[in-house]
């Protein structure tokens, strides 16, 4: 097993990720560092030209790691400047959504996070592009669009907010058409949502597809096709119960290339930031692209 051994390292915290204090964290990490003879940058992120300001620090300086500690959006940022490059991405998981984290099984508590800063592996693991915009993590047209749209709108953060606007689109919302052809197959018709996946589960623990494999070369576009309003209550318990699979409204398309014609102009997002990408969503694998810095006890299993 080889252990990582990182000597400079650039570490990307976002002060509101959370709603959680940072002070006492900056101090662990900068405690860390000294006691393992690492040095270390910190940059906070403001919520303007974040990562315009981290590519340049990255371009000054050669770091072993770069470590991202916020939720989703921070790691998003982060990852996208790393993919393709030698650089391994790390992950101090403190967001009120975790997804990438959780499904690389980086442990949600602080203090066992950080110790991946002297005592880690480093693995590959797949990214994607849609129309040539990096995501990592997992993607949607439809549904769950809509509401990332309306929470990213609206001015309150965290999970409350997030299942306040579902419950206020759900009952109106009308399933969408869409055409979508993959390297294997083709499916025309409608569908509740079109989750175009990498990973396995959202921030909110809802498991959308909980066989895919972060490093096996695939990607999975994973349909709800439109199902009675009454049977939402059941959908949701697969997605919390990572059965999703086993519902009959659901479809999975499993390949390395797709195309996704959104018929009907439906809103989209990429890992959790709402885009435009026009009515054609050109969808392309990058086997292995981007290093992560995953705890010891990763090496044993598969990811
Ligand atoms: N200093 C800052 N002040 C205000 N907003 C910031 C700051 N730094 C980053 N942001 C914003 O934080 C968001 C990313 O938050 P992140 O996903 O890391 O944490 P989160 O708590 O999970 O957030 P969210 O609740 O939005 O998912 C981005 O919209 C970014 O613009």
């Amino acid at each position: 097993m080889e252990i990582q051994k990182l000597r400079n390292l650039l570490f990307v915290i976002n002060p509101i990720a959370g709603d959680i204090e940072k002070e006492e964290l900056e101090e662990e990490i900068v405690s860390i560092c000294k006691d393992h003879g690492i040095t270390y940058d910190i940059y906070r992120t403001t919520g303007e030209n974040d990562k315009e300001v981290i590519k340049a620090k990255m371009a000054e300086s050669k770091y072993d790691g770069v470590f991202a500690a916020g939720g989703d959006g921070t790691v998003s940022i982060v990852a996208s400047l790393l993919i393709g490059t030698t650089t391994p991405l790390g992950l101090i998981p403190l967001g009120s959504g975790n997804g990438l984290s959780k499904d690389l099984d980086i442990p949600q508590d602080t203090e066992e996070a950080l110790e991946l800063i002297h005592h880690n592996i480093i693995r590959n693991i797949d990214t994607i592009t849609l129309n040539g915009y990096p995501s990592i993590h997992l993607s949607d047209l439809g549904f769950n669009a809509l509401v990332v749209k309306g929470f990213c709108e609206g001015g309150t953060r965290g999970p409350g907010a997030y299942a306040r606007v579902a419950l206020q689109e759900y009952l109106a919302y009308e399933s969408k058409t869409y055409r979508i052809e993959t390297d294997i197959e083709t499916f025309e018709g409608k569908a509740f949502m079109v989750t175009i996946a990498n990973a396995n589960a959202f921030g909110s623990n809802a498991n959308i597809n909980p066989n895919g494999v972060l490093n096996d070369g695939r990607f999975e576009i994973c349909l709800i096709e439109p199902f009675p309003k009454a049977a939402g209550i059941a959908i949701l318990y697969k997605l919390y119960t990572d059965s999703i699979d086993t519902s009959v409204y659901t479809r999975r398309l499993s390949c390395k290339t797709a195309t996704i014609y959104n018929l009907e102009h439906e809103v989209m997002h990429i890992d959790g930031e709402p885009v435009d990408l026009g009515d054609k969503v050109v969808v392309q694998m990058h086997p292995k692209s981007l290093k992560v810095i995953l705890p010891v006890y990763q090496d044993e299993k598969e990811i």
